[in-house]
């Protein structure tokens, strides 16, 4: 996008009744440039300054435009404000604004007498001229007019009675604008003057000691063209922003009361601001400071935005305000080296049209009107008139202003404002500035215009979108900082509220802890293995109990429940209950052990004590007596129960343990050794009876066994057997006894609670205060 710098004209007024002649400040044009400028830009006029503190030591401003107590106003309008007419008409903002010190001039630069007119009727003069010859357009003028009073925006064309502080805001392309400020459309010069003098008597003024008539705000007058091409069904608006500022004071020779102070305060601070902006332009500040006065927010397009911009410097001769002068001066020389980027304000008045090129993913929404096209405009400027006093560059840019292209190329008309104002200067239109080439129709030159526009506006609205996209993330990216700080916070509550056990651990101390994390899980995974071994076995018993004869299986029923019916009574449950469901798993269809199970399971469950009846001592002879007869007698007690629940088992198998000559005790772990009589089926060798009674059978047991002694367990062993099958019994037996042990100890662990807590991790528990 072409760039274009804001223009400089500095204006030094006469000398007022009652000042001193002084000599100190003075013009020197480009055909006095010969005497040397040392900062000069070549053919440029300057001013020169004596240094106030060193009075041989002179400063020099060169500026393109400089006018001395001698100028008029019709020489200013004519150089520097009347080529930007055209400017406004081809659609672009152009904002003109004096500065200076207070009685500087300002006022008469833009406002003038009604014998010396300044800018501001000049302007609006020259846009009624010209408008008369846009006859491809119907044009319409409005005008508005603001005054910024002790930064707060009032209506100049209201009462200053009625007038309210006006909001100062953004639209969505990022135009700033007031908010509900009047505009009134005019119809002629006559119509203008009216409303202008009656609004300029509402403009805050007041007498200070340096301005009988001094502007106590910063006024703006805005006359905006709006330019409507109905063949091409386009709008185009320009406007002109004249702004006279209010001076800068100097307190102590102003001679201000309050009130006076409380304004000049506003004044220093806005223009103090305008100053900052400008520095931070010229910086290429990341952050431009535009938002610290209202008066600056207003200027922002005029300052490094879109607008075509010119600053008048008004200087004040006379000691008394060389310093003021000189900072005047310096502000200008800072502002010169402002770029602003100039766009031609055009709008499409059809209805949007589908877009037929690569159009970013989100369209703006349905409803709002479509933004206005801005085109760059190029810089590259054309010599204008030169003025009576010198020639200069016009600020007339060649204006490459093209249709959209959902006009047509057909439709398309060069927009020309042909034989426009004094000495030939017109706005350049796009046809004349671009001149044909040979073996291209004007169609074809229209058409690749229209590639051009499509590919610029696609190219703004993809910017547009990638903008918002990144502001999405970048709001997404503070909302979730400030979860997470909310986070952090919550957290830090949180813990300033429980006891900061944790926090008061040396370091390192939990790094035993950790290590006997590993070794648990390690542990535990071990522990794991070996049960679903075990849980293996357990099917294998299932499986086991399918291969046995129905006798083995009755008598190895039996004895899985002698030893259920120990563990019940030790009040180890559980493992009864495996027990017995074992038990089961040989005798399905024995109800009273079903029974059985089922009223562990309901103790278990419950958590309820369960007390199998106590085996009288006696009921062995009489069990024994039973067996022998071979009768089933009912008892009431557990025992009588379980046995009587396996006495035909047992009946079925008695043949196996009826030998003769041998004594057989019947007890509920006697029937393990029945168990042993029938390893034979079971794969183990050996067919004889023994006759064993002993409880949980171990080394001192079969010892005792073994040698037939009696050591008060009231079990009586008499046996005779041959050498080598009391051998292969003893074998079995032992083998039995130890797949019992390690069955037992299996359910002792199979039956550990899952939900007790593993005794490692209640160490840890402990360890760490749980
Ligand atoms: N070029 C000029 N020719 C003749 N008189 C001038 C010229 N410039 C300024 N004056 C006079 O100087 C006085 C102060 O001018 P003016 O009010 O325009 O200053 P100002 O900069 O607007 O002051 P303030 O900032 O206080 O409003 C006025 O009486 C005005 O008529």
């Amino acid at each position: 996008m072409a760039s274009h710098k804001v223009k400089i004209a500095a204006r030094l007024r006469p000398r007022l009744d009652g000042e001193v002649v002084d000599d100190n400040i003075k013009v020197f044009h480009n055909s006095d440039a010969s005497t040397g400028s040392t900062n000069s830009t070549s053919g440029a006029s300057y001013i020169s300054v004596v240094n106030p503190r060193d009075t041989t030591q002179v400063f020099k401003f060169p500026f393109s435009n400089c006018y001395d107590e001698n100028s008029t106003q019709e020489e200013i309008f004519h150089n520097d404000v009347e080529p930007l007419i055209d400017v406004v008409y081809s659609g672009i903002t152009v904002t003109i604004f004096a500065y200076g010190v207070t009685s500087s001039g300002k006022t008469h630069t833009m406002q003038g007498t009604k014998v010396q007119p300044g800018v501001i009727p000049r302007v609006v003069q020259a846009m009624f001229e010209k408008k008369t010859h846009l006859t491809q357009h119907e044009v319409n003028l409005t005008v508005s007019y603001m005054e910024i009073y002790k930064d707060e925006v009032y209506d100049l064309f209201v009462t200053r009675e009625n007038a309210p502080k006006l909001p100062v805001r953004e639209n969505d392309v990022g135009m700033v604008f007031v908010a509900n400020l009047s505009s009134q459309s005019i119809s002629s010069v006559e119509e203008f003057d009216s409303l202008y003098q009656q609004a300029t008597r509402n403009r805050s003024v007041g007498a200070t000691n340096l301005n009988r008539q001094s502007s106590r705000s910063h006024a703006v007058l805005t006359v905006e063209a709006t330019m409507i091409d109905h063949s091409n069904n386009t709008t185009l608006t320009g406007k002109i922003n004249l702004v006279d500022l209010a001076g800068s004071e100097n307190n102590k020779q102003t001679g201000n009361d309050s009130t006076r102070m409380a304004e000049s305060s506003a004044i220093n601070k806005s223009l103090s601001v305008l100053g900052q902006v400008v520095h931070a332009l010229n910086q290429g500040a990341s952050r431009i400071p535009y938002r610290n006065s209202k008066l600056t927010r207003i200027l922002q397009d005029a300052l490094g935005g879109n607008a075509v911009g010119l600053l008048i410097c008004n200087l004040a001769p006379g000691t008394k305000f060389r310093q003021d002068t000189l900072n005047t001066l310096n502000f200008a020389v800072r502002t010169k080296n402002v770029e602003n980027k100039p766009v031609i304000n055009e709008r499409d008045n059809r209805p949007a049209p589908k877009a037929h090129f690569s159009a970013p993913s989100n369209p703006p929404p349905i409803g709002k009107p479509a933004p206005a096209v801005l085109i760059p405009v190029s810089t590259t400027g054309t010599g204008s008139g030169a003025g009576p006093t010198r020639s200069r560059a016009s600020l007339v840019p060649v204006v490459s202003r093209v249709p959209r292209v959902s006009m047509g190329a057909n439709q398309y008309q060069p927009f020309a404002l042909a034989g426009v104002g004094g000495g030939g200067r017109r706005l350049t239109s796009i046809g004349e500035a671009q001149p044909e080439r040979p073996g291209l129709t004007e169609k074809d030159i229209d058409e690749r215009i229209s590639r051009a526009v499509e590919a610029e506006v696609a190219r703004r609205l993809a910017e547009k979108e990638k903008e918002w996209q990144e502001e999405q993330k970048r709001q997404q990216a503070e909302l979730e900082a400030r979860a997470a700080a909310a986070a952090a916070e919550a957290e830090e509550r949180r813990r300033s509220r429980t006891p900061e056990k944790d926090m008061s651990l040396p370091s390192g101390v939990l790094t035993p802890i950790l290590k006997k994390h590993r070794d648990l899980d390690d542990e535990l995974k071990q522990r794991l293995l070996e049960l679903e071994k075990k849980f293996e076995r357990g099917n294998k018993e299932t499986q086991l109990a399918d291969v046995l004869s129905p006798v083995s299986k009755k008598k190895t029923g039996r004895a899985y429940v002698a030893l259920a019916r120990a563990h019940s009574e030790k009040g180890d449950l559980n493992v009864a209950l495996e027990l017995y469901r074992k038990a089961e798993s040989y005798v399905p269809d024995n109800m009273k052990l079903k029974e059985r199970i089922i009223e562990i399971e309901w103790a278990v469950k419950n958590g309820r004590e369960y007390v199998p009846s106590p085996k009288p001592q006696k009921q062995h002879k009489k069990h024994k007596k039973n067996r022998s007869n071979k009768a089933s007698t009912a008892s009431s007690s557990h025992e009588d129960q379980e046995n009587e629940a396996m006495d035909m088992d047992i009946s079925g198998g008695a043949g196996n343990g009826g030998v003769k000559g041998k004594t057989r005790i019947m007890s509920p772990t006697s029937e393990f050794g029945v168990e042993l009589t029938n390893a034979g089926e079971t794969g183990v060798p050996g067919g004889n009876t023994s006759l064993t009674k002993r409880p949980f059978a171990d080394t001192e047991d079969d010892q005792e066994v073994d040698s037939g002694i009696d050591h008060g367990h009231g079990m009586i062993a008499t046996q005779t057997p041959p050498p080598p099958q009391q051998q292969q019994k003893r074998q079995k037996r032992d083998f039995i006894k130890n797949e019992e042990d390690h069955y037992h100890d299996d359910l002792n662990e199979r039956w550990e609670p899952p939900y007790a807590p593993n005794p490692k991790v209640r160490e840890l528990n402990e360890e760490i205060g749980l």
